[in-house]
């Protein structure tokens, strides 16, 4: 596992943009996630050129549907080179889903599952079906204790979600936490969001950060930046 907790998400339609931005940001992160932006866009071509430049790939699919289909996807996800560091899928998929897809990784990547996403609230969970006498911090807990029921190594949760799980979970259940936002920074589409020190100080493993990066006139400057208030803190 790197020792940089930062993951830098290269969203982007732009292949060239991609590989210029992981090839500049290499120095100062510790993992590239790539995810359906630029992966729907240029497919295992595209992943390739963005791997071969030696970053750990976090490659985030977020698989979600039967058992036998999400399990046949990650048994090909599992023959692409350079093998992703970590892949994940939806826990709304449930126990068998979960249990099937770890099977076919079977150890070669990290399988982590998406909890409840970081531009969700109570409101919008509820308006989903979810339970309303849970918030989303419950139900986030809730489904992480399924993941690792079933067998996963982590899960993708919010900042706020942190503490809870940490608690139910133990210090070696894998966090990845997007929802960071340097302070001052714009929310955008996000809601339930935190500072990348105080996600690292709640409990994250790895923090994905997109936009603060990659949306910044310099981004190897902002991801120093990001760093240093990590090591301040
Ligand atoms: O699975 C993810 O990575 C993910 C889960 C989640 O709950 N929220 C979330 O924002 N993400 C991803 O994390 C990245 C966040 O990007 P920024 O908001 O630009 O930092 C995007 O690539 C999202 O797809």
């Amino acid at each position: 596992m790197p020792a940089n907790p930062i993951c830098v998400a290269i969203d982007t339609p732009d292949l060239e943009k991609a590989v210029a931005l992981a090839k500049t940001l290499k120095p100062h992160v510790g993992w590239a996630k790539i995810g359906m932006e630029f992966f729907y866009a240029h497919g295992l071509a595209g992943y390739t050129r963005v791997a071969e430049t030696g970053l750990p790939i976090f490659l985030d699919l977020k698989l979600h549907d039967i058992p036998n289909t999400v399990a046949s996807a990650m048994k090909a996800l599992m023959k692409i080179t350079p093998t992703p560091g970590i892949v994940n899928l939806h826990a709304t998929g449930g126990l068998d889903m979960m249990k099937a897809a770890a099977d076919a990784v079977d150890g070669r990547a990290k399988l982590i599952a998406v909890t409840i996403l970081t531009s969700l609230s109570d409101d919008d969970i509820w308006a989903a079906g979810f339970e309303t006498a849970k918030n989303t911090e419950a139900h986030a807990r809730s489904l992480a204790e399924l993941t690792k029921r079933a067998g996963l190594d982590g899960v993708v949760c919010s900042p706020h979600d942190l503490v809870g799980i940490r608690h139910d979970l133990g210090r070696d259940f894998l966090t990845v936490v997007p929802g960071i936002r340097p302070a001052d920074a714009a929310v955008q589409d996000q809601k339930r969001v935190a500072t990348p020190a105080a996600a690292l100080e709640a409990g994250a493993d790895i923090l994905v950060i997109g936009r603060a990066i990659t949306g910044a006139a310099d981004p190897a400057r902002a991801a120093q930046d990001i760093l240093g208030t990590l090591h301040a803190g």
